[in-house]
């Protein structure tokens, strides 16, 4: 594919709230939309009051109190979901534009990964809806037990800059496929491409006010709608810290939770790996998505016999990394999603050397690339587990690695470490590979395979990568309550009162 330009897929100037299906346009703080490829502003953002945010929970509200789409038959959500699903592939290399623009992605990683999964999360979703009818629980002296699953109500769906679409449309796939209203707030980073994708719903067929849209910061839109009173239950994608002051204020209104937050993950190399799979495997771990994924390998852990082989090709191979504009389709590595991301990533090579780690490959921004935020795949090997480097989550191109002598010491310094999101295993010794797994605390662990994702499977964290689990059934266990039902099946005798 050519480079697609503005032309052929126009931005809007300015992003403001979509509400009741129209976008409100409404005048406010102003935030500029920013392309990191060239630090050229291309869009303005009008950040939603909470006066905003207010109109858009009652749009919800209303929309989930008349039915207008959870009352809809499971056949016809089903219809427009796959529509939804559709629209998105038939648009598929506009919404990747967009997100390129506004998050650096690079075009390659957007048409074949995130784009596809934005319409694959719909289409999961309308599929899992198909195959779960309300569960009979059988009959018990009498009486016949049912368990109906009812759409919680209104869902606040906050989400993240680095993957804002196809993270952003697995929580409102999730939400509305079980008959709830919501109300999205992407990052204020990155807008425009989830801007784009409200409409789309709309065409799709999802009744206006079922999905509603706020732009804007999280300590000012984040916040209101997090403690709005009619907001029943918050999806969250994002830092620890925000997760901490979102906790606080649902659990306020007693608000479920779903937290979906950072990590440090292990990347675990044995001896008895296939060792070009395993530095594939770490590449990808650790540079795709610009390095700026919740679940990357960043703690690569070597075992010593294999470590000098290891560390020269994963080296050799990062230096080689096609680092460049994210919109030409041969680049591998583009710019960090903004300015601010990009000086505390870079501010990690120092605090690597203060801790005694050996600059292995990159280590800095490329001055021909000047002014996008560009950062060059980055690599250090650390002394032990207990550098910076091994224990904060830099959400950049920026690996670590770290040497281990034993299996033991292995899983001890992957469980060392305040995160528990994923875990990788390198391994063709099937008994290496089983005690591994039962040792080590994370939410996920992948054997031999960077990164492969079941939408069936839950996912999530443990410690402070979060808690909760979305997908297939945890997400139904999510936005659905039970509710008991109690028939009986023979008139019962019922005790006389006040005779
Ligand atoms: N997928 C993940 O696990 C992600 C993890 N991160 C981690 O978080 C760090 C900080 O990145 P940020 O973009 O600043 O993440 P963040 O946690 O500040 O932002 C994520 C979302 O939460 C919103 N938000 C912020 N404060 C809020 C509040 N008080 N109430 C409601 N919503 C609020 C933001 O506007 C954004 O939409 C990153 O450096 C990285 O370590 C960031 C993005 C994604
Ligand atoms: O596959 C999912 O549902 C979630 C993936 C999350 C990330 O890739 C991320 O936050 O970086």
């Amino acid at each position: 594919m050519n480079q697609p330009t503005q032309a052929e897929f126009p931005i809007r100037e300015q992003v403001s709230s979509f509400i009741e299906g129209r976008y409100t346009r409404t005048a406010g703080h102003e935030l500029p939309v920013i392309f990191p490829g060239d630090a050229r502003r291309i869009s303005t953002l009008v950040e939603a009051s909470a006066d905003e945010v207010d109109a858009a929970v009652r749009s919800a509200r209303a929309a989930f109190d008349d039915g207008r789409w959870r009352g809809l038959p499971v056949e016809a959500r089903q219809a427009v979901m796959r529509k939804v699903a559709d629209l998105v592939d038939k648009h598929r290399d506009e919404l990747a534009y967009l997100e390129c623009m506004n998050s650096g992605i690079p075009m390659r990683h957007l048409q074949k990964g995130q784009i596809p999964r934005t319409a694959y999360n719909f289409r999961f979703f309308a599929e899992f809806l198909g195959q779960h009818a309300e569960k009979l629980h059988g009959q018990t002296d009498g009486y016949l037990t049912l368990v109906l699953r009812e759409p919680v109500g209104v869902a606040a769906l906050i989400g993240p800059w680095n993957a804002p679409l196809a993270l952003t449309s697995m929580k409102i796939a999730g939400a509305i496929a079980f008959g709830n209203s919501c109300v999205c707030k992407p990052s204020e980073v990155t807008p425009l491409a989830v801007a784009r994708f409200m409409e789309l719903l709309i065409e799709a067929g999802v009744p206006p006010g079922v999905v509603n849209l706020v732009n804007g910061r999280g300590g000012v839109t984040g916040e209101a709608l997090v403690a709005h009173p009619q907001v029943d239950l918050v999806s969250f994608t994002g830092g620890t810290q925000t997760a901490r002051r979102i906790s606080a204020s649902a659990g306020e209104g007693l608000k479920p939770l779903s937290l979906e937050l950072g990590g440090k993950s292990a990347n675990i190399v044995f001896e008895s790996a296939d060792l070009e799979r395993a530095v594939d495997g770490a590449l990808v771990g650790i540079f795709s998505n610009n390095g700026q994924q919740c679940l990357a390998g960043s703690r690569i852990l070597v075992q010593r016999p294999v470590l000098d082989r290891f560390v020269d090709a994963f080296a050799q191979r990062a230096r080689r990394l096609r680092i460049g504009s994210p919109l030409d389709p041969a680049t591998e590595i583009g710019p960090l999603a903004f300015q601010a991301h990009r000086q505390r990533v870079a501010g990690y090579v120092d605090i690597a050397r203060a801790d005694g780690a050996q600059l292995l490959c990159g280590g800095a921004t490329v001055e021909a690339l000047e002014p996008g935020f560009y950062f060059q795949p980055t690599a250090v090997l650390a002394r032990d587990n207990t550098a910076r480097v091994c224990r904060e989550e830099i959400f950049g191109p920026f690996a670590t690695i770290v040497p281990f002598d034993t299996q033991d010491e292995a899983c001890a310094i992957a469980n060392d470490s305040e995160f528990g999101l994923v875990s990788y295993v390198w391994s063709d010794h099937q008994p290496t590979v089983m005690r591994a797994l039962s040792e080590i605390r994370a939410g996920m662990v992948w054997v031999n395979t960077p990164m492969t994702r079941d939408l069936r499977a839950p996912f999530g964290g443990i410690k402070a990568s979060g808690y909760g689990r979305e997908g297939g059934e945890s997400s139904m266990k999510f936005y659905t309550f039970e509710k008991t039902v109690m028939l009986p099946t023979v008139p019962p005798s019922i005790p006389r009162m006040g005779i």
